[in-house]
C-alpha cells in the first residue's frame, strides 16, 4: 500500500499530515482501488480533495443572556454526478478532516447505489445534549444562514445524521426558504411528512439491509426461511431488519442492544420484542429469551450476522469468534479493515455498509423527487422502487466483483469511483 507516498503528494495545506483520522482511512481505500479504474486513473486525483469546504462561526444568544460561538462545516467532497447530498451532524468532536471523509463516503455511497447524487456532509461542533430545545433551534437556523450560501435544492441537500433530526430539518428547510424568500422544501430531506417528507423513510435503512441480505443469500444458495439470524442493535436499523426477516420465517435467535444480549434457539418474536422496547430501555428483561453475555453474542452461529448499532464492533478481538455466512453492515464502518480480512478469510461473504445500509439517502432521493414535483407516492410505491434499486445495486456490484475476483467492499469502491470519474471525464474542466 502506497497510502504515505499518496497522501503526502495530494494532501490540502489546511489538514495535518500527521492526523488525518477518517479522511487518512478514505485515502488509503482510494489508493486500494486506483489499479482498477484504467484510463479513468488520470482524473482520481479529484477524489483526494473536496471540492469545496466551507467553515462557518455560529454565533447565538443562550438562553441565561450570554453569547456563544460554534465551529459548523459544510464540505462538498464531489459533485460531478449531481448535487452534494449528505447529512449534518453534531458533535463536539466534529472537525474538517471528519467532516471531509463523511463527505467523500456520501460520494462513494451515493455513486455505488447510482443516485444522481455526488457526496457532502456538515458539522456543528457542539454537545447538544447540553442546550436547550429553543438553543439549539437558534444554532441550527444561524448555521443554516451561514451556509445558505452553498446549499439549495439543485445544489446540495442536507439530511439528518448523528443527533440531528425532522425537527432539525423543519428549522433548516423553514430559515432557508425565509432567506430565499419562497418555500423551498427540497433544500433538505428527513423532513417531518406534514413538510414534504417521505412515507417510507423512517424504515428504509432497515429494508435496504434486509434486500441486501437476501441479494447475497441468492448468491451462496442460501434460503431466508428458516436461516438463523442475529442482529447487534434493535433501534430503527436494527429493529426493521429484524422485523423482515423475522415476517419471513427467519429465526432471530440472538439479539444485542446497549442493555445486554438475549437469546432463543427457536427464534426470538419481533414483534413482541418492539412491543416490549417500547415500555423498557432495551431488550434486556424480555420473557420470551435468555440473557447471555455480551461476548457470547459473537460466537452464535448463524447464517445471517447485521451488526447495526455503532462502528469498529466487529475487530481483531471477536472476528475469529465469528460463525456465520453472510455479514450484512446496517451500522457504517462496523468492521475494521483487520477484521475484515479475517473474516475474508474465514469465507464470510461481507456486503459493505456503502451498499447495505444506502436504503436510507435512497428514499431520501425519492424525498427530494416528490418535492420537486409535488407529487407524493404511496408507501407500497416507495417500498417497491426501494427494493429494486437495492437489488440493482447489490448485483451491479456483485458481478465487479466477480469479473475481478475481489471483495464486495473493493467492487463497489470500484463501480463508484469509476462512475463519478467517468461524469468528471466527459464533463471536462472548466474552464
Ligand atoms: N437510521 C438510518 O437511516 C441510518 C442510515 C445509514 C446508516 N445508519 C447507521 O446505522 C447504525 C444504527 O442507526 P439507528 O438509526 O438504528 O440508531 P438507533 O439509535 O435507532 O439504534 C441504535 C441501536 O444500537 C444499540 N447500541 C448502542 N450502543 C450499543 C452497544 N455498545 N452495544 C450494542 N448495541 C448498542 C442501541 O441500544 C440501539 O438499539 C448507526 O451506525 C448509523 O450511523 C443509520
Amino acid at each position: 500500500m502506497t497510502s504515505e507516498i499518496t497522501t503526502s503528494h495530494s494532501l490540502p495545506s489546511y489538514l495535518n499530515p500527521n492526523d488525518l483520522g477518517a479522511w487518512g482511512i478514505y485515502l488509503q481505500q482510494i489508493d486500494r482501488v486506483t489499479p482498477y479504474l484504467g484510463s479513468l486513473g488520470r482524473w482520481v486525483e479529484t477524489l483526494k480533495r473536496p471540492k469545496r469546504s466551507l467553515i462557518v462561526d455560529v454565533p447565538v444568544e443562550l438562553d441565561n443572556g450570554t453569547i456563544a460561538h460554534f465551529e459548523g462545516y459544510r464540505v462538498q467532497h464531489n459533485t460531478s454526478r449531481g448535487p452534494g447530498k449528505g447529512g449534518v451532524r453534531f458533535h463536539q468532536d466534529v472537525c474538517l478532516s471528519e467532516v471531509m471523509a463523511l463527505a467523500a463516503w456520501m460520494s462513494i455511497k451515493n455513486a455505488a447505489v447510482n443516485l444522481p447524487f455526488g457526496g457532502a456532509k456538515g458539522g456543528i461542533r457542539i454537545d447538544a445534549r447540553k442546550y436547550s430545545k429553543k438553543e439549539l433551534e437558534r444554532v441550527t437556523r444561524r448555521y443554516t444562514s451561514e451556509i445558505g450560501l452553498i446549499i439549495g435544492p439543485t445544489k446540495d441537500i442536507p439530511a439528518p445524521d448523528v443527533n440531528t433530526n425532522s425537527q432539525t430539518m423543519a428549522w433548516m428547510m423553514d430559515t432557508y426558504s425565509m432567506n430565499e424568500g419562497a418555500t423551498s422544501t427540497g433544500v433538505v430531506t428527513g423532513k417531518p411528512i406534514a413538510l414534504g417528507g417521505s412515507l417510507g423513510r423512517i424504515e428504509a435503512t432497515g429494508r435496504g439491509v434486509f434486500v441486501a441480505a437476501c441479494e447475497a443469500a441468492k448468491d451462496l444458495g442460501l434460503g431466508v426461511s428458516g436461516s438463523r439470524v442475529a442482529v447487534q442493535g434493535f433501534g430503527n436499523v436494527g429493529g426493521t431488519a429484524a422485523r423482515l426477516f423475522h415476517e419471513t420465517g427467519a429465526k432471530v435467535v440472538v439479539i444485542q442492544d446497549h442493555t445486554g444480549t438475549i437469546f432463543n434457539e427457536n427464534g426470538i418474536n419481533i414483534h413482541d420484542l418492539l412491543n416490549y422496547v417500547e415500555d423498557h430501555p432495551g431488550i434486556m428483561g424480555f420473557p420470551e429469551a435468555t440473557a447471555i453475555s455480551n461476548e457470547d453474542f459473537w460466537a452464535v452461529a448463524t447464517e445471517f450476522l447485521i451488526p447495526a448499532a455503532l462502528e469498529n464492533q466487529i475487530t481483531i478481538k471477536n472476528a475469529d469468534q465469528i460463525k456465520t455466512k453472510i455479514l450484512v453492515e446496517g451500522a457504517n464502518g462496523p468492521t475494521t479493515p483487520e477484521a475484515d480480512d479475517i473474516l475474508t478469510q474465514k469465507g464470510v461473504h461481507i456486503v459493505p455498509d456503502v451498499i447495505s445500509n444506502a436504503g436510507g439517502v435512497t428514499v431520501s432521493y425519492f424525498e427530494w423527487v416528490q418535492d420537486f414535483s409535488s407529487f407524493f407516492w404511496s408507501e407500497e410505491e416507495i417500498n417497491q422502487r426501494l427494493e429494486r434499486l437495492m437489488r440493482d445495486a447489490y448485483r451491479s456490484v456483485s458481478d465487479v466483483a466477480k469479473h475481478h475476483g475481489v471483495s464486495l467492499r473493493t467492487a463497489a469502491f470500484i463501480v463508484a469511483c469509476t462512475r463519478i470519474l467517468e461524469a468528471r471525464e466527459v464533463r471536462g474542466l472548466y474552464p
